[in-house]
């Protein structure tokens, strides 16, 4: 049986009044890359939210390293293996690069220390031309860059990807495939958002897509690129 990383069954995930998720299942096992598609409002980041920890499924089950992670704290979700970058990112623009990336650097937990300070910076060379500077006066796809590798410098088994290209010039872009191509040849499972489903299903294994909180379709991005219909109706592409 497959090394299974993350196993949410049944979730259903509401903001007050408003029914998000309608019962999803979700899984992520070791080594696998996964896109996670669907129009905007649809429940993408809500179900990467709910398996973080960030927003509290009302029923079903979400299990991490084989270990209920309901009702725990995002911290413990993270201790387990899951390094999570959210939509609009998270970097301390206090601090500088060099600050920002030292401070996330821990084992992973098998005690993995593959990326380490001096790997980040072989990946982001981008990022090694601006160590001294504070994390605000990064452009939006140096700080794209620095999320990323501050969670790489976390060693986890797995690296989930909000919005992983959103709002960033087309070069770039590409800068932040080759790094997804780049952690999948390394081992890590990723989970990754983005509307660019060309570049997604080039750098996936399976897609999931979302429709108003269920999942609708799940399959390899061979056949989902081999199947337009399917990405006309779900994705309007
Ligand atoms: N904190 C919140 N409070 C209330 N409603 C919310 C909240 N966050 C999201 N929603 C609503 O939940 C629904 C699902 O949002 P979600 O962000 O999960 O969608 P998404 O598929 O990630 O889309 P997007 O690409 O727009 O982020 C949307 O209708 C959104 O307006």
């Amino acid at each position: 049986m497959a090394d299974r990383l993350i196993s949410a069954r049944g979730l259903q995930t509401y903001y007050g009044a408003s029914h998000i998720l309608r019962g999803v299942d979700f899984h992520v096992d070791r080594g696998e890359t996964i896109g996670l598609m669907g129009r905007n409002g649809m429940g993408k980041s809500t179900l990467l939210k709910s398996l973080m920890g960030l927003v509290r499924p009302r029923a079903g089950t979400v299990e991490v390293m084989g270990r209920a992670t309901v009702g725990r704290p995002s911290y413990e979700v993270a201790q387990l293996g899951v390094a999570y970058v959210p939509e609009g990112r998270g970097i301390f623009g206090n601090l500088s690069v060099k600050e920002n990336l030292v401070m996330a650097a821990r084992p992973g937990t098998r005690g993995q220390r593959d990326w380490t300070y001096e790997r980040v910076l072989e990946t982001f060379p981008r990022l090694r031309e601006r160590l001294g500077h504070g994390g605000q006066q990064l452009s939006g796809g140096e700080q794209q860059m620095l999320t990323i590798g501050r969670a790489l410098m976390t060693n986890p088994d797995v690296l989930i990807l909000d919005e992983a290209t959103e709002g960033l010039a087309p070069l770039i872009a590409r800068e932040i495939w080759r790094i997804c191509a780049l952690v999948r040849e390394s081992g890590i499972s990723s989970v990754i958002v983005d509307k660019a489903w060309r570049h997604v299903t080039q750098v996936t294994d399976r897609n999931v897509i979302l429709v108003k909180g269920e999942v609708v379709y799940e399959g390899s991005s061979a056949e989902l690129r081999a199947r337009p219909e399917l990405l006309e109706q779900h994705l309007g592409v």
